[in-house]
Parts: structure tokens; sequence; C-alpha cells
């Protein structure tokens, strides 16, 4: 049984129906990528999952706990971190505030930007923990705004991890980034695995065939194939999904 799962999901914008009536299941401990054409629906399915929208009809279960339509602070605490959207860097604060800030939240139920964020010596050496885990320690007196684009997202990461989750829901890792950027992106999420389950969604084929355990595809809302990179690789519906360039 998967940590996260979906039953029916189904999401309608008036007319449209960008995601269809998708079950899913997400294995503990893996990477799973969500990959598809522009349009596919995987920004609305992540949405669901996260909180950020409301299904119309369907399931999300995590943990074997219904999470359907809580908020997306309610469904951070049960233990699923969207990087990238949840939390965001501070650009005024040093890479440690940064994650102080967000390791006090945890351990406070909420942000309070009234105490000082380095007035708890036990939330920094669980914030240092979280930037020796991305390989930011080294940069921690750094202000976040002089941070390169690779760096400035692996602290997104750190701040995911100061939530204290078990699943991981990675929007575009490694966008924007160069291809040594890409590398050390990959190197992070693969030690990231085992400890954490991830999902992410990715436009660059050749990071999702690296890395992932299993590749789920959507299109036009529904999933039309699972399984293996090779797999998926091979498959003439995900082949002609691409090459027909049909959303
Ligand atoms: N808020 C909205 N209102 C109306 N239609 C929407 C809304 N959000 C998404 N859609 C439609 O739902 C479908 C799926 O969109 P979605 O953004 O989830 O796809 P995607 O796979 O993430 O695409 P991309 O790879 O281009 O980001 C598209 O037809 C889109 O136009």
């Amino acid at each position: 049984m998967g940590v996260l799962e979906t039953s029916g999901l189904t999401k309608h914008f008036g007319g449209v129906t960008a995601v269809d009536d998708v079950d899913i299941s997400v294995p503990r401990g893996e990477i799973t990528s969500l990959i598809g054409p522009n349009g596919a629906g995987k920004t609305t399915l992540f949405n669901m999952l996260a909180g950020a929208l409301e299904p119309s009809s369907g399931v999300v279960r995590f943990r074997d706990e219904e999470i359907t339509g809580l908020t997306p602070e309610a469904i951070a605490r049960k233990g699923v971190a969207r990087s990238f959207q949840i939390t965001n860097v501070f650009e005024g604060l040093s890479v440690l505030e940064n994650v102080c800030v967000a390791v006090q939240a945890r351990h406070r139920g909420g942000w309070n930007f009234y105490q000082h964020v380095d007035s708890r010596d036990d939330y920094t050496e669980e914030a240092l923990e979280m930037l020796s885990t991305v390989g930011l320690a080294s940069e921690r007196d750094r202000l976040a705004s002089s941070l390169s684009h690779g760096d400035k997202r692996s602290l997104e990461i750190a701040l995911a991890l100061a939530i204290g989750p078990e699943l991981l829901l990675l929007d575009e890792p490694a966008a924007g980034m160069s291809q040594v950027e890409i590398e050390e992106m990959l190197d992070l999420i693969d030690d990231l695995a085992g400890e954490y389950t991830i999902l992410f969604v990715e436009h660059n084929m050749d990071i999702v065939m690296n890395i992932s355990d299993t590749v789920l595809v959507l299109q036009n809302g529904s999933i039309i194939a699972s399984g293996p990179p090779s797999e998926v690789q091979a498959d003439e519906s995900v082949q002609e999904a691409y090459l027909g360039g049909v959303a």
C-alpha cells in the first residue's frame, strides 16, 4: 500500500475536466515522478494532493487517513511538504535564519516573527542538520538573496524538510538550473529517498528516467501509463502522447 493514494480523484473547471478519475499509489521511501504533456493536469493534481485545490470528487489518503479537501497547512502538519509553495525563501534573512524560522514554525504551530529566530539553540541545531542534508551548511551565514539559483532551490528543500514531512512534493525541482546544478539536485533527491517519499513533477525526461523508481504519465487528466522508467518509455501510448503533442 502506498503512503499516498488517490481514488477517483477528479477536478472540473467549468466544462473542462482537468483531472479525470485518477487512482494513484505512491510507494513509501521511493521516488515517483509525474509527467505528461502541457495541459495534462499535473499541476491540478498536485494542487489537490497538497490542499491548494478542492477536488470535485474522489478521495486522497495519506498514511491511510483521508486528507481530501484539508487546507495546505493541515496537510503539511500531517507530513506532506510541498516545496516551492508552502514555504518560501526570505531573501533578507541568512540561510540559517530561514531554516530556523521554519523549524520554529513547526515547534510553535505557526509563524512568529516577534521572537528572534536565533533565540533557541535547539532550533538552530535542527536547522543546521537540515542544511547539512541539502549540502548548504557552509553557506549558513550568507544572505539567502545572494545564493545561486541552484542553492536557493536546495534551501527551499531544507525549508520543506523543516516541517518534518514523510512525503515531499516537488514542483519541477531542476527548472532553470545549469547542468552542474541539475546533477547536484539529482544527488540530493537520491539521498533524500529512503528517509522520505518523493513525488515530483518534471518536464526534463533525462531527470525523470534517471532517478525515478516509478513514472506516472498523465494525459488529458487521466493516467495512461505507470511503471518503472524503462517500461513507461517503451509504452506506445506514452510515445504517442508526447510525439503527437496532444494535451
Ligand atoms: N483555474 C483554472 N480554471 C480553468 N481551467 C484550468 C484552471 N487550471 C487549469 N485549467 C485547465 O486544466 C487543464 C490542466 O491544466 P494543468 O495546469 O493542471 O496542466 P499541467 O499538466 O500542469 O500543464 P503544464 O505542464 O503546461 O503546466 C488545462 O486544460 C488547463 O487549461
